[in-house]
């Protein structure tokens, strides 16, 4: 039997563009079964790729299990079998609940380390390229019992080629990607799109505004769940409406007004990590690294 008839279907807990996501029973452990519909084989494909090729084994990327398509009344379905995370993704879990900055700061910490193993090159045998991921958002990240978070989503994945040229997924020609957190260069087209380090880039702006999202709903200032720029951009903003928003008026999420030093750092790096310019951003490691000051500050344990 194919890994699909040895999966049953429990309760759908998602459903979008691409398709749904439903927990599962194998044998005895839950799964999640993102269930794509076949205009998404591009992106199913080219995550199967990669999780099938690269060792992607680390606590804060999504485990992956295995692919399957089967076809259902003459409809073929695309399956992606991955853990199960109770607990949904950041978005849910941040429109669920408040806050406290040790919870906050181990979020956006193990978002980060995941973020920092997927652009790492290891060498060697159990090695794996740099990979940019090109879709992070709330969504895409799911929160694990422990108070971590696991990236998901790896359909539009490009990894760095021997040139430094970006390689696989779609042509990166055309925009990819959620168009609320595209970053200013590939909104105005003027990304390098030769250059594997220009998507990197655009990965720190998407977090930056993670980070913003995780943040207001923090500590004894937080605020309900808004996602970025929901003062400006309309629900599902076209390309041109983020593009007069992020390019021409410049504009970025408001920062909470609350004072604490950690939510002041915060700021900070959120600032650096969402700028205009693409080579001011941070680097993914120097993120982690700010991050774990503030954990130790806080106490928290990671
Ligand atoms: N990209 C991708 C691929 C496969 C599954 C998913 N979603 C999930 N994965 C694991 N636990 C979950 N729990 C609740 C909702 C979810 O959506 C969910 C995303």
């Amino acid at each position: 039997r194919t890994l699909a008839k040895q999966v049953t279907l429990q309760e759908c807990v998602g459903k979008g563009r691409y398709g749904e996501v439903w927990r599962g029973v194998w044998y005895a452990d839950s799964v999640a079964v993102k269930i794509s519909f076949s205009r998404e084989e591009a992106a199913w494909r080219r995550e199967t790729e990669l999780y099938s090729t690269v060792m992607l084994r680390h606590d804060n990327i999504l485990a992956y299990i295995g692919s399957d398509m089967t076809s259902k009344n003459g409809c073929t379905q695309l399956w992606l079998i991955t853990h199960y995370h109770p607990l949904g993704s950041l978005y849910d879990h941040l429109n669920r609940t408040a806050l406290t900055r040790q919870q906050m700061l181990r979020l956006c910490l193990s978002a980060v380390n995941g973020l920092l193993h997927l652009h790492t090159e290891i060498h060697g045998t159990q090695g794996k390229p740099a990979i940019a991921h090109r879709d992070i958002k709330s969504k895409n990240i799911l929160v694990r019992v422990n108070g971590e978070c696991c990236i998901a989503d790896l359909g539009l994945a490009v990894t760095r080629g021997a040139q430094g040229e970006p390689c696989g997924g779609a042509p990166p020609a055309h925009r990819q990607g959620t168009r609320r957190y595209m970053s200013p260069e590939v909104l105005d087209e003027s990304i390098n799109l030769r250059s594997f380090d220009a998507f990197r880039a655009c990965d720190v702006y998407a977090l930056a505004l993670v980070l913003w999202e995780a943040c207001r709903r923090t500590g004894r200032c937080a605020r309900d769940y808004r996602p970025p720029y929901h003062e400006l951009a309309p629900s599902d903003p076209s390309c041109e409406d983020m593009r007069k928003i992020v390019c021409v008026e410049g504009a970025r999420p408001v920062p909470s007004d609350d004072d604490h030093p950690t939510m002041v750092a915060m700021m900070k790096l959120m600032k650096e990590c969402w700028h205009q310019n693409p080579s001011v951003r941070l680097p993914a490691l120097r993120i982690k690294k700010t991050l774990m000051k503030l954990a130790e500050n806080e106490h928290v344990d990671m």
